[in-house]
């Protein structure tokens, strides 16, 4: 059986920081960053790594990369330990890290590609055809002669997927590439990110607060919260474990006082229009039916929770934990 790509056991990172806690005194206290997290990636997955503000998805990355050591537990990438062995994991993943760059600032495009080459000891003749194939995909052609700092943020992250990539690594982890992106751009990196996924079968690892990102392109998420794993497996499944809430906007025919229907909450009144919560449970045929029956309707309609709403119940812990289809402890 292949070695999967990422194999984390009860790996955890603790921090220790200083606060004033006197005049003069210092105290110790330990943040448990990443608090014994468990999960295995195999090779051409595409999984997305999400969780709130300080959750500890940057800790994750920075262990699974060989910045940081793990205070306890396994980390196995491409089969190797990535503290002990980080020269020779960087040869074989390609890391991006959207708000900062691994490019030289003062030279051009083309040349800070050269000098990645050289540091993965790239053979030339491989080199050209890799930067040729990389350049008629991100298109880069236009700004190639650029120097870094004159390109847009749009440009500059295709330059970066594109140093990431030269030496054809296994692994691809991404931290925020569409940060600050416009929409075009954010399009054009996700069709580079979902054909270099379906086309070479690179394995990617993708955190992203932007949810279009993992919609379009994960099939499988890993959602941590407190350093803790909350959530393992596909986004659909997500949403039918997550009881998500859905919306009905109804349009009466005049304003009248908040709708009363047993378990449904009346969210918002706007002179004829309403907000009605209904429960995941609830039977959206039987409320409107009901609906219908005592008041006089214009328009109606019904907007299904969106991932958005889900992520947002979850990290508020409205709702239990859940690994591999288990509810899981908190
Ligand atoms: N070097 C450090 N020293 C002390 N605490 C740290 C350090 N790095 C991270 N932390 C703490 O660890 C926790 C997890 O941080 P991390 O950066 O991994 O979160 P994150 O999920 O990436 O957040 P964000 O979405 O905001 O980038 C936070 O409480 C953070 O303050």
């Amino acid at each position: 059986m292949p070695v999967p790509m990422i194999e984390a056991e009860d790996v955890a990172k603790t921090f220790t920081v200083r606060a004033r806690s006197g005049v003069l005194r210092r105290a110790r206290r330990p943040v448990h960053a990443v608090d014994g997290v468990s999960f295995t990636v195999e090779r051409g997955e595409f999984v997305g790594y999400l969780g709130p503000n300080g959750a500890g998805k940057s800790t994750t990355i920075k262990m699974l990369t060989g910045i940081l050591t793990a205070s306890s537990g396994t980390l196995r990438v491409c089969g190797l330990d990535p503290s002990r062995r980080r020269t020779m994991l960087a040869r074989r993943i390609g890391v991006v890290f959207g708000q900062r760059t691994t490019l030289w600032w003062d030279l051009p495009l083309r040349a800070s590609l050269e000098l990645v080459r050289r540091l993965y000891r790239v053979e030339a003749a491989a080199h050209r055809a890799r930067l040729a194939e990389l350049t008629a995909l991100l298109e880069l052609e236009p700004f190639l002669d650029t120097p870094v700092r004159q390109l847009s943020l749009g440009q500059r992250m295709r330059g970066d997927l594109a140093a990431a990539l030269l030496h054809d690594p296994e692994l691809l982890v991404l931290d925020e590439p569409t940060i600050g992106l416009d929409v075009v751009s954010k399009a054009t990196v996700r069709d580079f990110l979902e054909r270099v996924n379906a086309e070479r079968g690179t394995t990617i690892l993708l955190t992203t607060h932007d949810l279009g990102d993992i919609e379009r392109l994960c099939r499988r998420v890993l959602i941590i919260d407190h350093g803790r794993l909350a959530y393992d497996g596909g986004l659909q499944e997500l949403r039918r474990t997550v009881d998500a809430d859905r919306l009905l906007v109804v349009e009466l025919a005049r304003p009248a006082p908040p709708i009363m229907l047993d378990g449904i909450e009346t969210e918002r009144v706007e002179g004829p229009r309403q907000w009605l919560r209904l429960p995941n449970a609830a039977n959206a045929a039987a409320v409107v039916a009901a609906l219908a029956r005592d008041h006089d309707i214009r328009d109606i309609s019904l907007r299904e929770a969106g991932i958005e709403d889900v992520l947002a119940g979850l990290y508020r812990g409205d709702h239990a934990y859940w690994c591999s289809g288990r509810p899981v402890a908190p």
